[in-house]
């Protein structure tokens, strides 16, 4: 595959970069009344705005060609269909199949993934229900009242961000932490206020073997032991949200307390798949009325 940078389309950004001396955008703004309507589009009620950048018609122009000497519509193609476009890992790349929300099957190695994704989903929806509504319960009977996730990186800073802008839509029934620092300060500060009998830990780690999250949830699990003095309570405090069974399974924790994330999702970046779970568990929405 060639370089894009080797590409003419890219030599002739690159050559305008160097040369031109941008105007300040407000001189853009009042040479072109048009600016906004020609560079923002809307699709239903999202409002993408690319007027405020320092770009004019020919930057434009020239960005076209570049998409178009790199093939982004074949390539953009490609991953729809679940091609390994991920050529470091061999991998799909089909974020877009967890957003697939019409369903139209998406095929990865000639095998439809919808159905499990929409079976993933219903998991996913059924066990939020439970905890939001009370009827799963800490192991002394009392409802849950915090979420800890415990993951770094992509298994972290999807749903931490998330959550933290959608604040105003959150229900403070059930509040939302997220530690990921392997210094036992911050898994300490963030339960000591914390009751352990209504704390649910969410382990999300792909590969359930990150060191980071691992000590920090073997740390948790002593936490929980120390009040409740009985193994069965992993049961009803531990989730976890990782592809890899086995590790699950000796941590403790049962396979209909897991939840799947895909092989052909490259990255942890998908907040659509089980990662987003303490999203779900933390917005009122929907599921505010079954209160
Ligand atoms: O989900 P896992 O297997 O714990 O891996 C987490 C690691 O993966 C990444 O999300 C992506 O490589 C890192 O940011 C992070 O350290």
């Amino acid at each position: 595959m060639s370089r894009i940078y080797e590409s003419d389309a890219w030599q002739t950004l690159l050559q305008r970069a160097n040369t031109a001396n941008p105007p300040h955008l407000r001189e853009l703004f009042a040479a072109d009344p048009e600016r906004f309507d020609k560079m923002s589009l809307r699709v239903q009620n999202i409002l993408l705005d690319y007027s405020k950048n320092l770009i004019d018609d020919q930057t434009l122009n020239d960005l076209l060609d570049l998409a178009n000497e790199a093939k982004v519509d074949d390539w953009r193609r490609r991953m729809f269909q679940g091609d390994r476009i991920n050529i470091t890992e061999g991998r799909a790349v089909l974020h877009t199949a967890l957003r697939n929300r019409t369903n139209t099957p998406v095929y990865v190695d000639g095998k439809n993934v919808m159905p499990a994704v929409n079976n993933e989903l219903a998991r996913i929806k059924k066990f939020v229900n439970q905890v939001r509504r009370g009827e799963w319960r800490g192991y002394s009977g009392k409802r849950i009242t915090d979420v800890v996730n415990l993951g770094i990186g992509g298994s972290d800073l999807g749903p931490r961000m998330v959550t933290q802008a959608l604040k105003p839509y959150a229900d403070d029934r059930i509040r939302v932490h997220f530690v990921s620092n392997v210094d036992g300060v911050e898994i300490a500060n963030t339960l000591r206020p914390l009751n352990p009998e209504r704390v649910l830990f969410v382990v999300a780690s792909k590969t359930f073997t990150t060191s980071e999250t691992m000590t920090n949830a073997h740390t948790a699990r002593n936490w929980l032991m120390s009040s409740a003095f009985d193994e069965r309570a992993v049961a009803k405090h531990f989730i976890a949200v990782s592809s890899n069974k086995e590790a699950i399974k000796s941590f403790g924790i049962s396979a209909e307390n897991s939840f799947q994330m895909w092989d052909w999702v490259g990255g942890r970046f998908s907040l659509w798949s089980a990662i987003g779970l303490p999203i779900a568990l933390y917005l009122a929405l929907a599921s505010s009325k079954s209160y």
